[in-house]
């Protein structure tokens, strides 16, 4: 038997005794020998590494590699056709029997049968997670405690699920929710924990769980790996801590350094523009969103692909086994451009039936009124209320405490005064950082904005960070060629301020201000007074 991976610091009588496991045959009905098993876990806790096996379907063992502690580099397998009956299995030596997205990734992309975690700590097995490919391609899972695994039958189990993979046993389950832990470079001072406090935000919202943090200081060169080697190892250590499975990195990473991290940490690697579109994956609603997302998400990915034949099922593409749009993680780079044409010419046709929307909206000759802000400021709150004041019945989704919540542009017709009617619209809220891929492709949905008359720029001045927010939002005007347009700006959420001081201070540095509060419902006439004299 073959056994490759890194040997450094191991002794050739105990590599001698991983070969001699070769030895024993699994029965067909087994998920693994006994003596393999307890081999295995022998030599993990003795290595503190990654032990990983392939198993042939007559129950051979044929390969081995031995990993580091928290991966382990699959064996280069040659032709599907051999890969189609071999099982994987590996184990964990931080305890944890839970296959992670790689894992996952590996078991689709090599199309093996079936792929197994094995929990080991303190030398003693913690239980097993096993997921089969099901005839459709999509894995099927599941867990076994260390009391009851030998009374599964693997064999059966496998072929049940193979052709039927809707069918409940009673040892299945559904991978947990995800574990995210936080990577960002320091900057300055202190703004560091808040960029950290929306990323976990922004984490909450794609619906990973934050289980830690790691904050490194940016230096001159930027290493290869992107934090220095120390904390290199202090952060694989914090994630066998945290048993956290998917990395997020507050700055953006190059192809090298993320290859480096994925190496290193043996986790899916996620950056805030990843992030941010794998949240707008979730959310697009509508043909355009959807396509618009999915377009940012494949060039967002392209450059990481490098040289010919590589797959994205590396790197996942978002959170859960989630990739971009319709689209199979097994794409090629050929393949993604091909697919970035056809949707960039499907997006241009649905723009073209929005453009004539738009222009018969112009036709009416009404002002156009574009409300603007920071994610989560009250832009759609504002248009419920506009549009309840108003006495008209509402249509308008009441706003959601998440970020991103509205995607989609909606434009509503509005007589606020027997001689003012307008046109109000509310758009996708801004970020920090907003990824170019993905101003970019919401350019427009964001014309709305950019053919306004005038803007109202929303801002939650009870946040921390409100007057960053405000720069932000102003800074994404300018990239819009928005920056001519009067903004009138609705300082909300008063309700939660109980420094009146801070208010005033922040409505001296910002054009028109008005404080009140979305939620108590105040009036929105000093608003509409202002706008009315605007447009005199
Ligand atoms: N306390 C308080 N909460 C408010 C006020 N106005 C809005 N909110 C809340 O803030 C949250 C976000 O409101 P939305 O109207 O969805 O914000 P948005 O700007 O449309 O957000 P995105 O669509 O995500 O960009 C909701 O939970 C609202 O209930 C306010 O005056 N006071
Ligand atoms: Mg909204």
């Amino acid at each position: 038997m073959e056994i490759s991976g890194d040997l450094s610091g191991i002794k050739a009588s105990q590599l001698r005794d991983l070969k001699k496991l070769s030895e024993y045959q699994t029965g067909r009905d087994d998920l693994i020998h006994p003596e393999i098993l307890s081999g295995l876990i022998r030599l993990t806790q003795l290595w503190n590494r990654e032990i990983c096996i392939y198993l042939s379907r007559s129950g051979l063992l044929i390969a081995s590699a031995v990993g580091k502690h928290a991966t382990v580099t699959l064996l280069p397998l040659k032709g599907r056709s051999q890969s189609k009956h071999l099982r994987c299995l590996h184990t964990h030596p931080n305890g944890v029997p839970r296959l992670s997205s790689l894992d996952f990734s590996a078991l689709t992309s090599l199309k093996l049968e079936s792929m197994t975690a094995i929990g080991v700590l303190r030398g003693e097995l913690t239980g097993f997670q096993l997921a089969y490919l099901t005839s459709d391609g999509s894995p099927y899972v599941v867990d076994l405690k260390p009391d009851n695994w030998n009374k599964f039958n693997y064999f059966e189990s496998q072929q049940e699920h193979y052709h039927n993979h809707n069918s409940q046993i009673k040892l299945e389950s559904k991978p947990d929710k995800e574990r995210a832990f936080l990577l960002a470079l320091q900057d300055g001072e202190q703004e560091v924990s808040e960029n950290l406090e929306e990323l976990a935000e922004l984490a909450d919202t794609a619906g990973v769980e934050v289980v830690g943090q790691l904050v490194q200081p940016r230096r001159s060169s930027q290493s290869r790996s992107f934090i220095g080697s120390g904390k290199l190892e202090e952060l694989v250590h914090r994630i066998q801590e945290t048993r956290a499975d998917v990395l997020i990195s507050d700055d953006e990473l190059s192809p090298s350094q993320l290859r480096t991290l994925e190496m290193e940490t043996g986790l899916k690697i996620l950056d805030r523009t990843g992030l941010i579109l794998d949240i707008f994956a979730q959310r697009a609603h509508s043909r355009e969103g959807k396509l618009q997302v999915e377009l940012a998400q494949l060039k967002h990915l392209l450059p990481y692909l490098t040289g010919q034949g590589q797959t994205l099922s590396r790197l996942g593409g978002g959170i859960g086994s989630r990739g971009p749009g319709e689209t199979k993680l097994e794409l090629d780079r050929r393949r993604m451009r091909q697919r970035i044409n056809l949707l960039d010419k499907e997006l241009k046709l649905v723009l073209q039936h929005r453009e004539i929307q738009r222009r018969q909206r112009a036709k009416s000759g009404l002002p156009m009124i574009a409300l603007v802000g920071y994610t989560n400021a009250g832009k759609t709150t504002f248009m419920k209320n506009a549009m309840e004041q108003a006495g008209f019945r509402s249509d308008i989704p009441s706003g959601e405490n998440k970020l991103f919540a509205t995607l989609d542009p909606i434009v509503r017709r509005i007589k606020l005064t027997p001689s003012l009617e307008i046109l109000l619209s509310d758009t996708v809220g801004f970020i920090r950082k907003l990824p170019t891929q993905l101003l970019k492709a919401f350019l427009a949905t964001l014309e709305e904005v950019q053919q306004a008359d005038i803007l109202i720029h929303v801002l939650d001045v009870s946040h921390p960070q409100a007057l960053q927010q405000a720069e932000t939002v102003h800074e994404i005007l300018g990239q819009l060629e928005c920056h001519d347009k009067p903004v009138i700006t609705l300082l909300n959420k008063v309700d939660k301020v109980h420094d009146d001081e801070e208010i005033s201070r922040i409505a001296q540095l910002l054009p028109y201000s008005i404080p009140l509060s979305l939620k108590r419902g105040d009036s929105l006439a000093p608003i509409w007074n202002v706008l009315e004299s605007l447009l005199e």
